[in-house]
């Protein structure tokens, strides 16, 4: 079981409010990821969750326990860091095996613990190192080794892939997204980065300023999100906004989708010039200046050629545009 509930959370940093009124529920088994721009209050919450930060307002419960002022080792929760966060002078088994010595665990069951977690992370071979033995991947599935080894109801992650090389990064997903499967553990995860929001979440969170802007599974989130922040948001390259009075709609603005987005050599419904071209190998990305709107983004499969400065005409299906009012709120 790990069911979390947060009702009404805030936390206040001196005079300044940074949460502003939480509700949220993650079911048991989920995985729950919140994203948001820096300074949205992501790490703020989960630490607030683990109990490294004091909780200004509301109550936080796991299983139906009220947790909000527990400390962090009465809580079932086991954190892992961008940082890792491993004692350099142990070797992998024993920081591995520490929570369960520290809480007087017999030393079979700690052994018997540690060998589980360490084949499911690959780590066998490696039991007997120091950390600095280990490279940055090898360290971070230490961490979450130690963080396994305790059987929490509730793991929770902080930008854990941050440090890793970009593939490394996609292997350790990969493997996070296998060991949720295994475990059926409820996790929270708090990352920056786009494809692992979309890839790792049952559930995505997207936070502003310290307040919920909307829940949802990844692809609800990316095919009708609520407003103009979260349609932003999710999605890289990101949505493009037009300006709706220049299309003769009656909406405030109109987003569309990169991959919505075709270029024609005729006039199209919208005259364009080419800015930059950005060749990835399976696609291509054009910016194009869009008379009337700014710049718009242009998401080619395989490779096109565009010529910088050239003209060409912008087209979509109008049935792909998602519209909103004044306030950026979704006009359905
Ligand atoms: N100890 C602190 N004292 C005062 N303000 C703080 C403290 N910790 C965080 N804040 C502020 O609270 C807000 C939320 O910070 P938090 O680190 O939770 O954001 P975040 O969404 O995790 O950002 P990032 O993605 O950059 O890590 C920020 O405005 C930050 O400056």
């Amino acid at each position: 079981m790990g069911q979390l509930t947060l009702s009404g959370v805030t936390k206040n940093f001196g005079p300044v409010e940074v949460i502003k009124g939480v509700d949220l529920k993650v079911a048991d088994g989920e995985f729950c990821v919140f994203v948001g721009p820096s300074g949205c209050g992501k790490s703020t919450l989960l630490r607030m969750i683990a109990g490294l930060e004091d909780v200004s307002g509301g109550t936080v419960t796991l299983d139906g326990r009220e947790i909000t002022n527990l400390p962090p080792a009465r809580r079932e929760i086991a954190m892992v860091f961008q940082s890792y966060a491993l004692y350099p002078h142990l070797t992998v088994r024993d920081n591995m095996g520490l929570a369960l010595k520290q809480a007087g665990h017999p030393k079979g069951d700690i052994r018997a613990a540690t060998d589980r977690a360490a084949t499911m992370l690959s780590l066998d071979a490696l039991l007997d190192r120091r950390p600095a033995e280990l490279s940055g991947g090898q360290r971070q599935r230490v961490a979450i080794g130690r963080a396994i080894v305790r059987r929490p109801k509730l793991f929770l992650f902080d930008e854990p892939l941050s440090n890793l090389d970009a593939a490394l990064r996609v292997q350790t997903r990969i493997e996070i997204a296998k060991l949720h499967r295994d475990l059926g553990a409820t996790m929270v995860y708090v990352t920056h980065d786009q494809v692992e929001a979309m890839t790792l979440a049952d559930k995505i969170v997207v936070l502003r300023a310290g307040k919920v802007e909307q829940v949802g599974a990844p692809m609800e989130l990316y095919n009708d999100p609520a407003n103009t922040f979260v349609a932003g948001f999710i999605g890289s390259p990101q949505m493009n906004f037009l300006n709706s009075v220049a299309l003769g709609l009656s909406s405030h603005s109109a987003g569309i989708r990169p991959e919505q987005v075709q270029l024609t050599d005729g006039p199209g419904q919208i005259k364009g010039t080419v800015s930059h071209v950005e060749r990835l190998g399976g696609e291509t990305l054009v910016y194009v200046h869009a008379e009337g709107h700014g710049l718009l983004t242009a998401r080619l499969f395989g490779e096109h050629d565009r010529a910088v400065g050239s003209d060409l005409g912008i087209t979509f299906d109008p049935a792909r545009l998602f519209h909103f009012d004044k306030a950026g709120q979704r006009l359905r």
